[in-house]
């Protein structure tokens, strides 16, 4: 426990263009959330393990919408699974990114690329389960350079922010909780950024869930 927490957590910005919002989502929007990711999950076109071109398998699993993503390019079905199109992009889902975009960056938001016309057309919503964590990488597949909205659900995690240029130091460790938005953007839409670990047992027991779901919302530029 931090001595500032006796305050709350606010609104903090690690960074230019990233802004993290503690406790965005409340406990019912977290529940819907959740609920819907379950949806999301069933095949066909459902949370699947992915396999790097290295031959590595990411320990996190993931379902897309909109578009598919697969390492390392989007396409319309599920090329490295079952083969199925993917699932539409629920325009919910697309408003509530809008919104969290509108309302991390505030009067700023005309300084940021793509935030004002912010049109998110993909989601990808990753399981983490206890153990499951994420290398530093660059979300680089989108072709434009509008911002990455971020929703955290269930565990707690070390969430990395890192650089642009380099996979080593500078970075920051954020602790990412159920209910936390995350944006970024700008300057850093291109940064390096990853999963450290998740913190078992942390989500409150009445959400449902074992382990962490994270839902990243994006513009791909794709037509
Ligand atoms: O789980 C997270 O917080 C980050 C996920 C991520 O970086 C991604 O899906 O590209
Ligand atoms: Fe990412």
């Amino acid at each position: 426990m931090f001595a500032g927490e006796l305050f709350g957590r606010g609104r903090e910005e690690p960074a230019p263009g990233v802004v993290l919002v503690p406790g965005w989502l409340g406990a019912a929007e977290q529940r819907e959330l959740v609920a819907e990711c379950r949806e999301w999950a069933r095949p066909p076109a459902g949370m699947r393990t992915v396999t790097l071109p290295t031959g590595g398998v990411m320990s996190v699993r993931t379902v897309c919408l909109g578009w598919h993503w697969y390492p390392y390019g989007y396409a319309r079905t599920v090329l490295d699974g079952d083969g199925a199109p993917v699932k539409a992009f629920p325009p919910r889902l697309g408003e509530l990114a809008r919104r969290a975009v509108a309302e991390a960056y505030g009067d700023g938001v005309g300084e940021i690329a793509g935030a004002a016309g912010f049109a998110p057309d993909v989601a990808l919503v990753n399981h983490y389960p206890h153990g499951a964590k994420m290398g530093l990488h660059k979300d680089r597949d989108e072709r434009v350079d509008a911002p990455v909205v971020s929703l955290s659900l269930g565990d707690s995690c070390v969430f990395r922010l890192g650089n642009t240029e380099t996979r080593t130091r500078p970075w920051t460790d954020l602790e990412l909780r159920s209910g936390d938005l995350l944006v970024f953007g700008g300057p850093m839409r291109f940064a390096y950024h990853g999963v450290v670990r998740t913190l078992p047992g942390t989500a409150d027991p009445d959400l449902g869930l074992v382990g962490r779901l994270n839902i990243t919302v994006r513009q791909s530029g794709l037509e």
